[in-house]
């Protein structure tokens, strides 16, 4: 399966794998699963994301020093590291997926570090194995990643890589020559959450992308409702979400998740008829 955005604007929708929200309740039935219990729920959500309408999910990999993650994710991570979810875990999580939904777009997202801790090579055979479309290791820098690049083109998985308005063209220029899927534009320098407006660095950073790579452009950061989705349907090829959805999930129990979440994802691409013109 390859990355793809069916529809206009497309939709990645990020999720902390094993971040079931505040409430403990019962874990959800395992029957049929090999994934420890909060993945259960994860996989529930995802299950339900795509069927609402997600084209990618990012299946984010609990760490304990997120650098770019804003508030709303790192509580989500210490949920997840307090539950014990590992790569490996998510690993597992991946595959399940990939047997529910063949045609859905996954991406594990983690760092540099957990990944050099598995093995580069073992981490590349198992992620390829899981049946994920591609990798995003978010402080991974295009310049210092021939080995990395290398291993995923072995596996035929795709390297994304995040671009921000501050890269310089050099590396804008590199990470188009080697990106696969889709390139992340990061619509403002700083941390992941939800804000009022779209950064308006946000279309000329995609301008620029556009210059050297053919590939579709995602923007996250910041995006958190349907007229931030259509701004960037006008300017880009897909829309990243990540803390909007990772908050829904802190405020509801585990029973509930799966149905918020697909109803939010629906929502973002329907618009009020006077901005549908
Ligand atoms: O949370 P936001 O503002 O909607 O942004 C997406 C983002 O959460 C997701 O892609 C992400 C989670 N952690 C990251 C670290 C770096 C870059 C991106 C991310």
């Amino acid at each position: 399966m390859a990355l793809r955005f069916q529809q206009h604007p497309g939709l990645v929708a990020y999720l902390t794998a094993g971040d079931a929200g505040l409430s403990p309740g019962t874990p959800v039935a395992t029957a049929g699963s090999h994934v420890p219990a909060h993945l259960v729920v994860t996989r529930e959500i995802a299950l339900a994301a795509i069927d609402a309408g997600a084209d990618v999910i990012e299946l984010g990999v609990p760490f304990s020093d997120p650098l770019a993650d804003g508030p709303v994710i790192q509580r989500a991570s210490e949920r997840s590291l307090a539950r014990g979810i590992r790569l490996r875990d998510v690993l597992a999580l991946a595959k399940e997926l990939r047997q529910a939904r063949p045609n859905a777009g996954l991406v594990i997202f983690t760092y540099v570090n957990p990944v050099l801790r598995f093995g580069l090579k073992a981490f590349a055979d198992a992620a390829a194995e899981s049946g994920a479309d591609g990798v995003l290791l978010t402080d991974m820098i295009v310049e210092e990643a021939s080995e990395y690049i290398a291993e995923m083109n072995r596996v035929d998985l795709a390297p994304i890589f995040l671009a921000a308005p501050t890269s310089p063209e050099e590396r804008l220029k590199a990470i188009a020559a080697h990106s696969k899927g889709f390139i992340y534009a990061i619509s403002r320098t700083g941390v992941t959450g939800k804000r009022q407006e779209l950064a308006a660095d946000a279309a000329a950073l995609v301008e620029r992308i556009r210059r050297w790579s053919k590939l579709p452009v995602a923007v996250g950061f910041g995006i958190s409702h349907a007229d931030h989705v259509a701004e960037v349907g006008r300017f880009a090829d897909a829309a990243v979400i990540g803390s909007a959805i990772v908050e829904l999930i802190e405020r509801s129990t585990e029973e509930q998740a799966p149905g918020v979440v697909a109803r939010f994802i629906e929502g973002l691409r329907q618009l009020h008829p006077a901005q549908a013109l």
